[in-house]
């Protein structure tokens, strides 16, 4: 059983415009689109629509936080959230001409001390492993997500920015950099997929026994004892890349939970971002033949 620790969750706004932006105008959307966000959110409610058994906690607070709860409850995602002062985040997501804009808030400042209330949340779970995904709320450290790999008997899997990334000095089992943050981590050339192996592969050295390397229209690369696997991206049309990575890794984890090597595990990480960034917004796509999807994906040692 996996649960998902989003110590700064979000409720992701997507409003989408026809024309491009532009600074000094008032820019009217038709509608606009609320999901439950925050990578370790996302993940919980993809983990869940496949069958994985999944707890969401993480911290929230005010309406945007009571959204969250019962957005994540309505889709049958089980929670065991902290209640913080302060309001979640808001972010927002303009597609406008078909350019992405992404506008994040920091999120609500805490104390230090809730760290030992979400530790007790986990341990409560008993679980096998423990995703930690996305920023860390004002008041927070790299320590916070160091806590959590050494807190418990489980597997801890970690999927957050470079800057947090490079601090982090636990063991974990898996990290899920994206091409930037693998470069901003590294300062390897991470221009080419078989650099981003190599930068990858420095990773694997500072414990990361796995790195789910996600490359955005290129792929992804997985590094780990198995050796190094490359997954071309499937073509399709593209509405909204945010949640790609966390369907990536999702799809991953699901597959390792029904017993997939790597190869399939990282086909099948493939095929659920695919269908994600195949619509606006965060919520959960359709993923019933994933199976299918993922055998259309090529992948090849490097
Ligand atoms: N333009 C695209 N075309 C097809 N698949 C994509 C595209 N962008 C992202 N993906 C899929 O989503 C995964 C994660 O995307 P990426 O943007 O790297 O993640 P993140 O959201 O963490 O930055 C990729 O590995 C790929 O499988
Ligand atoms: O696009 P990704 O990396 O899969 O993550 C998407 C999620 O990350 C967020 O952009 C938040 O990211 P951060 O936690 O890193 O600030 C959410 O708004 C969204 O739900």
């Amino acid at each position: 059983m996996t649960v998902t620790v989003t110590y700064n969750p979000a409720v992701d706004q997507t409003i989408q415009f026809d024309e491009r932006m532009a600074p000094d105008r008032v820019m009217r959307a038709d509608e606009a689109q609320f999901d439950a966000g925050g990578k370790g959110i996302n993940a919980a409610q993809l983990l869940t629509a496949m069958d994985r058994p999944c707890v969401a906690t993480g911290l929230l607070g005010g309406f945007t936080g009571s959204f969250i709860r019962e957005t994540l409850q309505d889709d049958g995602v089980e929670t065991a959230f902290v209640d913080v002062d302060g309001t979640t985040r808001l972010n927002t997501t303009a597609i406008a001409a078909a350019e992405e804009y992404k506008l994040n808030q920091a999120g609500p400042a805490v104390d230090e001390s809730v760290v030992d209330s979400l530790l007790e949340q986990v341990r409560a779970q008993s679980p096998d492993r423990v995703l930690v995904g996305g920023s860390l709320p004002p008041g927070l450290t790299p320590d916070a997500i160091d806590r959590i790999a050494t807190g418990g008997d489980w597997e801890t899997i970690v999927d957050t920015g470079g800057d947090v990334l490079r601090e982090l000095d636990a063991q974990y089992g898996l990290c899920k950099p994206n091409r930037a943050e693998l470069g901003d981590a590294t300062g390897a050339d991470v221009s080419t997929v078989e650099g981003c192996a190599d930068a990858a592969d420095v990773f694997r050295d500072r414990g990361f026994d796995r790195v789910l390397a996600s490359l955005g229209a290129d792929g992804a690369v997985l590094v780990g004892d198995a050796g190094r696997l490359y997954a071309e991206a499937l073509d399709i049309d593209v509405v909204d890349t945010v949640g790609a990575g966390d369907a990536l890794l999702s799809g991953v984890l699901s597959a390792w939970e029904a017993g997939a090597d790597d190869e399939t595990a990282l086909r099948t990480g493939v095929a659920v971002s695919a269908q994600v960034v195949q619509r606006a917004g965060t919520a959960v796509p359709d993923l019933d033949d994933i199976d299918s999807l993922r055998d259309g994906v090529t992948v090849r040692r490097l």
